[in-house]
């Protein structure tokens, strides 16, 4: 069967940008009725999808992020780059990522840019050209003449129950066991090095967490997005509190922070997944004898990534319930999770005060008030346990007496000589 054919059974998504629904269509051995959705998209010019192949997952994430850099440098303007997926409806680990290529350039330029990835066998391309009877067929230069005589309708799909960012989420962007996350790095670990480094540090500490088993003293995790006030909050509360001061990623991994923080979602969360088991480890020991407060921890992890993974509107997160929002089972549950929430005009002026570098995603959060709004919406799905949100709006120290307020009432803590 050719490979056209087979990617008859899949629907295609195309995203014309965040904020409208995308456009969904299938490939048919038979025309459909005219369609002003797939007028709107297929409309005129040359038309391509570009999906990058790999033998393996690591390979297809890497080989996808390298050609979106590719076609976003080499394709000249006028060309219009669009993300696009395709998927079996409601089949979870399905989705498989592209670009949707509109080239309304004079010379046709994105051609030789496609002919140029084709010929290095990197990518799968179909070109899209429209029929004599204004339907639209869809071809593939790679399939063999005889199966180019077969015709390939473009024809509408409906939208699926599920937003198909959602379906690859679990163990690609969210990790739900150590060993998933680890399987990740160990398949890296020949084109990044730097894996084998995460991977001993992780069997190091856990070797130690399997020999901690008593949890004493209350564990508090700080969490919200940059400029929120958790560096500020941990220390005081570390002073107020006596107690051990932990973050996550651990600082054993922050080394190594900017090299995985340049690789693809699924490398990078595994990354983060991997961190969050460290300072699991840390935790347990330290917890054993002082209180312990963290710096962020696996809300931050599954928040920024389901926030990144879910493309389009707010609505499209997974419902309220989902799988995807529980907790790892093999992973240290804290006693109290507290989500700083600030203004998006305080925080903003927080941020400038500060001064300091942002990283990549939160330069997306300044610019993307969507992409914000998510990662805001996924911490407060996240279940067992789930967030309590505190108003940060209010001085440090008025912040911090509330913070702990709320933890002398669930536990007994005294403040050190009081
Ligand atoms: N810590 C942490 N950050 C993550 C994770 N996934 C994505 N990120 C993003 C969120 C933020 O954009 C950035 C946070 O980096 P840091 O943890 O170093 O926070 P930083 O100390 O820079 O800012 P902060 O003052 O803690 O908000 O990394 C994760 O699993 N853990
Ligand atoms: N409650 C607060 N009110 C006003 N400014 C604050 C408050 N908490 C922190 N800041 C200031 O905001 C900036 C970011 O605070 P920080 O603790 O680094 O946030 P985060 O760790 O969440 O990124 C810093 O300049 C800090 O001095």
């Amino acid at each position: 069967m050719s490979r056209l054919a087979q990617w008859c059974s899949r629907v295609f998504m195309v995203e014309i940008n965040q904020k409208t629904e995308p456009i969904y269509f299938a490939l048919s051995s038979t025309p459909s009725a005219r369609n002003k959705e797939l007028e709107a998209l297929f409309g005129s010019g040359k038309l391509f999808s570009v999906h990058a192949l790999g033998d393996d997952r690591v390979q297809s994430a890497r080989s996808h992020a390298h050609l979106k850099s590719a076609l976003t440098e080499d394709l000249p303007p006028g060309c219009q780059l669009l993300d696009t997926a395709s998927f079996l409806p409601d089949v979870k680990n399905s989705l498989v990522r592209g670009f949707f290529l509109r080239d309304n350039s004079v010379l046709s330029s994105a051609e030789r840019v496609v002919t140029h990835l084709r010929q290095k066998g990197s990518v799968c391309v179909f070109t899209y050209t429209r029929g004599q009877n204004g339907d639209y067929l869809c071809s593939d230069e790679a399939d063999e003449p005889a199966e180019r005589e077969r015709r390939y309708y473009v024809t509408p799909a409906p939208a699926p129950l599920r937003h198909p960012s959602t379906l690859n989420i679990i163990n690609s962007d969210v990790f739900y066991q150590m060993k998933d996350a680890y399987k990740v790095l160990q398949e890296c670990s020949d084109v990044i090095p730097e894996s084998k480094a995460v991977l001993e540090l992780v069997e190091a500490q856990q070797l130690e967490l399997n020999s901690i088993h008593d949890e004493r003293f209350p564990v508090i995790v700080i969490e919200g997005l940059d400029a929120t006030g958790k560096t500020t909050l941990t220390c005081s509360l570390q002073k107020a509190l006596g107690a051990v001061l932990l973050k996550s990623p651990p600082q054993c991994l922050a080394h190594l922070r900017p090299r995985f923080d340049s690789e693809p979602p699924l490398i990078r969360r595994a990354f983060y997944a991997l961190g969050n088991y460290i300072t699991a480890a840390q935790i347990a020991r330290e917890s054993s004898h002082a209180p312990v407060i963290a710096d962020r921890y696996w809300h931050s992890t599954a928040a920024y990534a389901i926030a990144t993974a879910v493309s389009g509107r707010e609505e499209n997160l997974p419902a309220v319930g989902s799988e995807i929002y529980e907790w790892p089972h093999d992973l240290l549950r804290p006693s109290m999770v507290l989500l700083l929430s600030v203004s998006p005009e305080e925080r903003l002026r927080r941020l400038s005060h500060r001064g300091l570098d942002k990283t990549e995603e939160e330069s997306q959060l300044e610019i993307n008030h969507l992409f914000r709004r998510k990662v805001d919406e996924a911490y407060k799905r996240i279940q067992n346990p789930a967030c309590i949100v505190v108003d940060a709006n209010p001085s440090p120290d008025h912040v911090l007496q509330q913070v702990l307020g709320l933890i002398r009432n669930k536990y007994n803590l005294q403040t050190p000589g009081h």
